[in-house]
C-alpha cells in the first residue's frame, strides 16, 4: 500500500513495535474515529467512515505513521509519533502490536525543532551533551 505524508512517501515502510514509539503531544481524540480504525485493524467493515474519507481501505491495514527516529550518541534508539494520534490509539485498542510506520532518521537539532525545550528531559542529559 503506498501511503504516508507527501514528506514521507519515498520512504520505505516497516514495523514498529507499539511499546516503542513515544508520543510527546497528548491528542485530542475522536473516538468514533478511532473504532473506525479499530474496525479495520480487525479485518471488519468499518460501519463509520471518517471524513475526509480515505482514499482506499486496506482490511487489516492502516496507513503508515511517520515516525522519528534519532539515535543517540550512545547508540540509544528512540523513535517519536508527532501525528497518527488517532491510529496509534487503534493499534492500542485492538491489541495489535506491530505499527506500519515510515521511519525518518533526525538528528538532534531536527529534533529539537519538534520537542523545544522539553528534548533533554525526555531524550536525557545525552543530548544537552553533543
Ligand atoms: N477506518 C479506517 N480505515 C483505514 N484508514 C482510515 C480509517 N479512517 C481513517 N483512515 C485513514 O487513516 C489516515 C490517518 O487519519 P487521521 O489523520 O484522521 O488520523 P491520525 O493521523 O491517526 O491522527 P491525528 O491526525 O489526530 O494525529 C488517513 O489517511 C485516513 O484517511
Amino acid at each position: 500500500m503506498l501511503g504516508g505524508s507527501l514528506q514521507s512517501r519515498a520512504i520505505e515502510q516497516q514495523t514498529l513495535p507499539l511499546s516503542s514509539l513515544l508520543r510527546p503531544i497528548p491528542p485530542v481524540l475522536d473516538h468514533k474515529k478511532i473504532d473506525s480504525m479499530v474496525q479495520t485493524l480487525k479485518n471488519e467493515t468499518p460501519d463509520f467512515i471518517p471524513t475526509p474519507a480515505p482514499e482506499s481501505i486496506t482490511p487489516g491495514e492502516l496507513p503508515p505513521v511517520d515516525v522519528l527516529h534519532y539515535c543517540s550518541p550512545a547508540g540509544k534508539d528512540f523513535y517519536f509519533a508527532f501525528g497518527g494520534c488517532h491510529r496509534l490509539q487503534a493499534y492500542e485498542k485492538a491489541q495489535v502490536k506491530g505499527v506500519n510506520c515510515k521511519v525518518l532518521k533526525v538528528t538532534k537539532p531536527m529534533l529539537k525543532v519538534y520537542l523545544g525545550g522539553s528534548v533533554d528531559a525526555i531524550v536525557g542529559e545525552e543530548l544537552a551533551e553533543e
